[in-house]
């Protein structure tokens, strides 16, 4: 395949409806693709270096290719697996980069996830080619909705297509195009990786949704598109208190080790949610939304947050959040891992608009962002220049 010389793409966040946490260990999660996108600018150069800007995290890293390719010495003459996270060459590249092992600043595994994705996707090439990647994002970093995976994707996709391993989809007459789902698939498993990276013990839930879009069961590595959901409504905020995915996974972790015979229980019970929402979901689609089945998903979300709290990830933020919600009648839980960070509110159709603004306004006074998503929006997409606004676009070539 003709590599490119320029490429524009982009990846959506997700928001967890239900599952999280539960899914690292193998429960169920519905989640859904946010209209919020990543967007990642490759260009081809002669610079002889590979150079990363990431204006979100104000990031900005190059390096000479030269430097670079002796950090593949370890592993001469074999393919680089997509399935498998090389933990040597991540050695050496914590390394070089000079970030401690354990390390909680995720901003830097950002560079390690780039550098790895690069290094691995370019290993069998003579000379490594020189790059400028830029990537800018809608969404809030670290806040729960799969700004990580979002970016794994995005990289993923453009290293891919550069090096020819995936078709470059976009004909001249295209705004946006998708590749095939065999590509796709090399596209989730890289970006699997980089989320590895970046965050530990991921489930891939995130890659997922970032990959294919839409409303997505995942279970245990299986992932299926819910082919009947209705239509919903959802505000969605930011309490704007940092967290660390990595951290808050880990400390999940310790609590089950530490409890197993309480914490199991309890992940069973968030599957059960899990499964009862997505029964409830499609019942809904199937037979018409009932004032009960609203009232179900109210009982799930609530039910779903004192769990999250049990496991250890709620944070006070949170919990005003929800109680500021539950003053308007509308049920709250946090999304992606917690610990502050975002969550959802589901909005009925007897909500009135008169409640979303008080609530919203509420939420805005206690310091926090809020505002109306919407759902279901495409995976990993390759762009024509034209398709993107004119601002996304003046970030992108401005680095
Ligand atoms: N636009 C971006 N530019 C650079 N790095 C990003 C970007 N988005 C996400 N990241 C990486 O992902 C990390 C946040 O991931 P994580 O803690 O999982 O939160 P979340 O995925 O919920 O946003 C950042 O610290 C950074 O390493
Ligand atoms: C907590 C978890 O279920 C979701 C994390 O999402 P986020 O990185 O907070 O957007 C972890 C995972 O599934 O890998
Ligand atoms: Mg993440």
């Amino acid at each position: 395949m003709a590599p490119v010389q320029e490429c524009f793409i982009s990846a959506p966040g997700k928001s967890i409806l239900h599952g999280e946490h539960a899914v690292v260990h193998g429960k169920l999660a519905l989640a859904v693709s946010l209209n919020l996108r990543t967007y990642l600018r490759l260009e081809v150069t002669s610079a002889a270096e590979v150079s990363i800007s990431l204006p979100n995290i104000d990031t900005f890293m190059c390096w000479n290719v030269r430097v670079l390719k002796p950090l593949l010495s370890h592993r001469e003459g074999e393919c680089r697996s997509s399935t498998d996270l090389d933990t040597e060459l991540v050695r050496r590249l914590r390394e070089f980069t000079a970030i401690a092992d354990g390390s909680t600043d995720t901003r830097s595994m950002a560079v390690l996830a780039f550098l790895y994705t690069y290094l691995c996707v370019f290993a069998d090439s003579e000379v490594l080619p020189s790059l400028k990647v830029c990537v800018w994002s809608e969404l809030p970093t670290g806040a729960g909705l799969g700004s990580s995976a979002a970016y794994s994707v995005c990289v993923s996709a453009a290293l891919l297509t550069a090096r020819g391993t995936i078709s470059s989809p976009l004909t001249q007459s295209q705004q946006t195009a998708r590749w095939s789902e065999q590509e796709l698939e090399l596209i989730n498993n890289w970006a699997f990786q980089g989320e590895k990276i970046i965050h530990g013990n991921p489930s891939g839930v995130d890659n997922a949704v970032g990959t294919w879009g839409g409303f997505l069961r995942y279970h245990a590595g299986k992932i299926s598109p819910l082919s009947r959901v209705p239509t919903l409504r959802i505000l969605l905020t930011n309490t704007k208190v940092p967290r660390s995915t990595k951290l808050l996974v880990s400390r999940v972790k310790d609590r089950i080790n530490q409890y197993p015979s309480v914490m199991t229980p309890v992940l069973e019970s968030v599957d059960a949610v899990s499964q009862i929402c997505e029964r409830t979901l499609a019942e809904m689609a199937t037979e018409g939304a009932s004032a009960e089945h609203y009232s179900m998903l109210e009982d799930l979300i609530d039910i779903n947050q004192h769990h999250l709290n049990v496991l250890g990830v709620g944070h006070t933020s949170l919990n005003t959040l929800c109680h500021v919600t539950l003053a308007h009648g509308l049920h709250s839980k946090l999304t992606g891992a917690g610990g502050g960070g975002c969550a959802i509110t589901l909005l009925t159709p007897d909500t009135d608009e008169s409640v979303v603004r008080d609530v919203m306004e509420e939420l805005k006074q206690v310091g926090f962002d809020c505002w109306e998503t919407s759902i279901g929006a495409p995976g990993v997409l390759m762009h024509s220049p034209t398709s993107l606004t004119h601002s996304v676009l003046e970030i992108l070539t401005k680095y």
